[in-house]
């Protein structure tokens, strides 16, 4: 879909058709998006074999992108998919232990020979991105280090499928501007699984027709509890997340509501919907992925079992479903739904980042990049939970006064990083005054 519009062509539209061939990028393939992304190219595999290529969409795996934190695993992902281009975001030295740990993996296997072209360093994600063979780009980095990439996949006219939500809302309009410009009719398909579901139920009705948007919280941990209950939280209670296994740093963020905050800035990017025709409703089941509310008071759901590897699915191939991909609902067994606004006293992100993004600019790139600071400190230990978002306030509230504001009609790259780098220096300050 371009942005401000309904996506093209709907899911349910598209299973007349014959199912597309696409060759993938996996950016971020060794965390939680990245291997449920294999899982999915191995479903399509195996349905293929089972029951010939009619129905289901060939997934090739073209390039596999990821930090230096787990090298084994990406060679082992490497020999088994065999992509022609492995890239870790680490040194020369971890390229080499890389490449020895691939020759490994296929030494150990009977499969043939196998020496895929190795990348290195910071950039080598976007370089993938842009220059490996294929189709579409999947974006499961954790980070707005991620911004990068998602402007190489889209300038270089691929598909692109966006876990990677940070860039979005550290690019904003950047990111808008590559995805008008593409040559693709869908250049960007939304993978977070709320933003999938509002692209689903979307298509039931005209951009004028949509009243709201409601954006579904699971609450995250610690749903129900005041200000001061949430002061003496640890990492470990913050990382017991109630419905879903993510990756820590969106984790954390679904237990301070940041991930919220993001999401809504997420949709009204996404969509083209204002602000404030968004709203979160918390619903702790993770049942009801999001609901688009049309003028005529008609609200239309996409309802499934929490499950990453659907909207994943729906990413890499839409509008084509993948059989089989995710268990439905259990419709024979009794359940409760429930409902509940969002309690902004404890959990004030979302007003947060909505008034950041209406004053524009690098404001929510500033909040992200705080945030993304706070959680690393909150993680090592040396600042309380609910300073991760008092310290996001006190920087974004330094923020138009301190020379790394540019507004929304001047942004570029440039002036993303450049606020982005003061954004993390500052938080760092503030946090080492109080360590
Ligand atoms: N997990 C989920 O269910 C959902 C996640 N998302 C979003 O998807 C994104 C990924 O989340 P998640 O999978 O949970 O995160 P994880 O922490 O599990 O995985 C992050 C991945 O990014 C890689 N990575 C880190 N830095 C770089 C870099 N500079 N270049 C290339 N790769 C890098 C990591 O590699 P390594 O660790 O090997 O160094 C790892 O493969 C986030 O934006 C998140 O908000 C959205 C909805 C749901
Ligand atoms: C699975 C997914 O999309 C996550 O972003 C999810 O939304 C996190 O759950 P919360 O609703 O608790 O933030
Ligand atoms: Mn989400």
């Amino acid at each position: 879909m371009k942005f401000g519009s309904v996506p093209a062509a709907s899911p349910s539209a598209a299973s007349v058709e014959a199912p597309p061939a696409r060759a993938v990028a996996i950016l971020g393939s060794t965390g939680s998006i990245g291997t449920q992304a294999l899982d999915v190219v191995e479903h399509c595999a195996a349905l293929r074999a089972e029951d010939g290529p009619d129905a289901t969409p060939e997934l090739t795996v073209t390039a596999l992108a990821a930090g230096a934190g787990n090298l084994p695993l990406l060679a082992a992902q490497a020999a088994r998919h065999r992509p022609g281009v492995v890239a870790t975001s680490g040194t020369a030295d971890d390229a080499e232990r890389l490449r020895t740990l691939i020759a490994a993996e296929v030494g150990a296997g009977t499969g043939a020979a196998y020496a895929p072209v190795i990348l290195h360093g910071p950039e080598a994600a976007a370089a993938v991105a842009a220059e490996a063979p294929g189709d579409t780009v999947l974006n499961g980095i954790t980070g707005s280090i991620g911004l990068a990439p998602t402007l190489a996949a889209l300038n270089a006219g691929k598909r692109l499928a966006l876990a990677n939500k940070e860039s979005l809302i550290a690019g904003g309009r950047l990111v808008q501007e590559a995805v008008a410009a593409s040559p693709l009719e869908q250049p960007l398909i939304p993978v977070d699984s709320e933003h999938s579901a509002l692209a689903q139920a979307l298509a039931s009705g005209a951009d004028r027709e949509v009243s709201r948007l409601v954006v579904t919280a699971s609450g995250g941990p610690f749903r129900g509890r005041g200000r001061e209950e949430l002061r003496d939280v640890t990492p470990r209670e913050a990382l017991a997340h109630p419905t879903w296994d993510m990756g820590l740093v969106v984790t954390t963020n679904s237990a301070t509501m940041v991930n919220k905050a993001l999401e809504v800035l997420e949709a009204h990017l996404l969509f083209g919907v204002d602000l404030d025709r968004i709203v979160v409703a918390v619903h702790p089941q993770s049942m009801v992925h999001s609901l688009v509310e049309f003028v005529d008071g008609s609200t239309i759901a996409q309802v499934s079992p929490p499950d990453m590897r659907l909207p994943i699915a729906l990413g890499l191939t839409w509008p084509h479903r993948v059989a089989g991909i995710a268990s439905g609902c259990a419709w024979d067994a009794p359940q409760d739904w429930t409902f509940e606004p969002l309690d902004e006293e404890a959990f004030p992100a979302v007003r947060m980042l909505k008034e950041a993004a209406r004053a524009g600019g690098t404001g929510p790139a500033v909040f992200n990049a705080a945030n993304e600071q706070a959680v690393a400190a909150f993680h090592a230990g040396t600042i309380r939970f609910t300073e991760i978002v008092e310290t996001v306030g006190a920087v974004l509230a330094e923020h138009p006064g301190s020379g790394a504001h540019t507004p929304d009609e001047d942004l570029s790259v440039e002036a993303v990083l450049r606020a982005e780098r003061w954004a993390r220096e500052r938080t760092d300050e503030l946090l080492g005054v109080r360590a």
